[in-house]
């Protein structure tokens, strides 16, 4: 006779995830539901071009676990699809006091990206720790060990990328290194009068680097005025603010929480609505020839 659990049991990690949401310009849907201001979009899409989640639909019913790792719960907003176009994976992470992982992931070509939204997070990479807290950034080389903790009393959150890091002759690794957003002066893009500022965690001219991992700011009313097109992906979450952003031939209205998720070509373009300024993590492939997966 097999042992069947009592209803109403805990099946696996016990540790209930489900807190009041984090408040601040990191806040999104990592610590709880996001707010509903009726005013951004409610309903996701997934079309050839792109896809957007909104806030509202990250719930507990589309979390996952991952081996290796314990207190953890995370939504998986993009992996590489087709086998050969796509190149990269983003998840928000929410870990428990005392949840992480020793061994994060198996792969040792990945390399690795994380910023926190929310709680503190300890990040060993190599043997060297850093202390994150919201608006931290570490880089993680492929084929490094490393670990992660949340150390805070509350709720972590943070957002993973992953992309198979890609040789070139002559380029070596990228090195580890961890910084904190408010400590590095934004770039305004030229002609837009401060409206519309890049602050960068990898340097652009730094060409050991296959993938550039930003926070894109806009003051109220400024704009991308055109649809740039481009083969580069995308990975959009939006931090803080509201948007009407462009995405191949339509126009969605998305605010805090809210992640797009934009294939090759697709057009994109975007007006910042205000009271505040509407910001995003930006993920973007660059630096390589073009190649068939896994990016040779
Ligand atoms: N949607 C974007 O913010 N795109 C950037 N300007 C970029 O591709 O660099």
């Amino acid at each position: 006779m097999t042992d069947t659990p009592p209803k109403g049991a805990p099946i696996g990690d016990p540790v209930d995830l489900r807190q009041p949401r984090l408040d601040g310009p990191y806040a999104g849907p990592v610590a709880g539901l996001p707010p509903q201001t009726g005013l951004t979009t409610d309903t996701a899409v997934f079309t050839e071009a792109y896809a957007v989640i909104p806030s509202s639909t990250m719930r507990d019913i589309v979390t996952s676990y991952l081996p290796g790792w314990t207190g953890m719960r995370m939504w998986m907003l993009a992996r590489p699809l087709t086998g050969f176009a796509e190149t990269f994976s983003q998840y928000i992470v929410e870990l428990a006091p005392d949840g992480g992982s020793d061994a994060p992931d198996y792969d040792p070509e990945i390399q690795h990206a994380i910023f926190v939204t929310g709680g503190a997070l300890d990040v060993s990479i190599d043997g060297t720790d850093h202390h994150l807290t919201p608006g931290g950034f570490a880089y993680i080389p492929a084929g490094t060990d490393w670990s992660v903790r949340n150390s805070g009393d509350g709720n972590t959150g943070f957002h993973w990328w992953r992309k198979r890091w890609q040789p070139s002759p002559g380029i070596e690794k990228p090195q580890a290194f961890a910084a904190q957003e408010q400590d590095i002066a934004p770039s305004p893009m030229p002609d837009t009068d401060g409206a519309w500022a890049t602050t960068r965690f990898m340097d652009p001219a730094d060409l050991r680097h296959d993938m550039h991992i930003t926070v894109v700011t806009f003051k109220p009313g400024g704009s991308i005025p055109f649809a740039e097109t481009h083969v580069m992906e995308h990975g959009l979450f939006v931090l803080e603010g509201k948007a009407v952003y462009r995405l191949n031939r339509d126009w969605v209205e998305v605010g805090p929480g809210d992640f797009m998720w934009l294939r090759a070509f697709c057009p994109q373009a975007c007006y910042a609505g205000g009271p505040g300024p509407f910001r995003y993590l930006l993920y973007k492939d660059v630096n390589r020839h073009a190649g068939l997966w896994p990016n040779r």
